[in-house]
């Protein structure tokens, strides 16, 4: 059974990545990361120029069956992270994330890497939900247009985005129709469930401290939006655009489902963060199983292949 997988001309020896924001903020996660066995790639925590202590604590809250965060960006700044997919014992393929805090920074932060000699995958975060005041940029389509245009007249190495969940039919159309226009390597959808809430009832209060407790929700209750929006973007962009599935990924039949909707990559984040690294191997493990029972040799086998009644 083959895992293998690839992003343009990027290979991966298996398919799995973690969610960029889990266990590759620090220069000891993205050891460890670089250093397990089990995950393909290696994806950085979203850099912006200069390091940010991040919102107030507390901002993150494992839920029932998933999480709430309204981290705020916490990261070591831009040169950090472009030093360590530059200059670290690479092991395997890095996607390096950046998210400025306007189109201005994330230009810059494009040109400073065109200018670097970085050969690894970049991605473009157009869709953190929790920065105070700063709206998820991909749900506004004219800036979007207008951005990746302004990018992709000077950025020629391999760029991807990380794209909010929608929710509307016509909204898929509409982003679709925008991204189709440009040379992207690949989008990675989703991100968290933007500003959801919960509550401690006892307490009679939220869980987290930023903008009112509002935080992204991520985990197993986002497996059925992330789904979606794998499927949903898989029938709609060209198939020179790689997608990354993100979201909801607990265990091997997760990203199964994630490959069958069109996903060439998966990404495990919340089930990363509370099982740590060992998640990898178990869903890699899980996922060989159930290839196995059904007779799949490679994911080509059944990727995108889902079935409708
Ligand atoms: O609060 C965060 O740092 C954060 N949290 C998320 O759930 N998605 C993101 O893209 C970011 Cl940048």
């Amino acid at each position: 059974v083959d895992l293998s997988s690839k992003i343009q001309n990027t290979q991966f020896k298996n398919l799995f990545l973690n969610a960029s924001g889990i266990h590759c903020q620090s220069k000891k996660e993205l050891e460890e990361l670089m250093n397990d066995h089990y995950s393909g790639g290696l994806v950085t925590k979203s850099a912006t120029p200069n390091s940010r202590f991040g919102n107030p604590l507390p901002r993150y809250h494992s839920l029932p069956a998933g999480s709430i965060n309204s981290m705020g960006l916490p990261n070591e700044g831009f040169q950090f992270y472009l030093d360590y997919v530059t200059h670290s014992n690479i092991q395997k393929p890095t996607i390096l994330s950046i998210a400025g805090m306007s189109k201005e920074e994330d230009l810059e932060l494009l040109h400073q890497i065109q200018d670097s000699k970085y050969q690894g995958l970049t991605e473009l975060n157009l869709s953190c939900p929790n920065v105070i005041g700063k709206p998820q940029m991909a749900y506004d389509f004219a800036s979007s247009n207008q951005m990746l245009k302004e990018i992709f007249a000077f950025f020629k190495k391999p760029l991807g985005i990380k794209l909010p969940p929608y929710f509307d039919l016509v909204h898929f159309d509409k982003i679709a129709k925008i991204l189709n226009q440009y040379p992207l390597s690949h989008v990675n959808t989703i991100n968290s469930i933007g500003n959801g809430m919960w509550v401690d009832v006892e307490k009679e209060s939220v869980v987290l401290k930023p903008k009112g407790g509002f935080g992204g929700i991520g985990g197993a209750i986002a497996l059925p939006t992330a789904l979606a929006n794998v499927r949903a973007l898989r029938q709609r962009l060209n198939a020179s655009i790689n997608i990354i599935g993100t979201g909801g990924v607990t265990s091997g039949k997760d990203a199964f489902a994630h490959v069958l909707c069109g996903a060439n990559m998966v990404s495990i984040g919340t089930q990363l963060y509370e099982e740590g690294l060992g998640a990898f191997q178990r869903i890699n493990n899980e996922l060989i199983e159930i290839m196995k029972a059904k007779g799949y040799h490679s994911l080509d086998d059944f990727r995108g292949k889902l079935k409708e009644q």
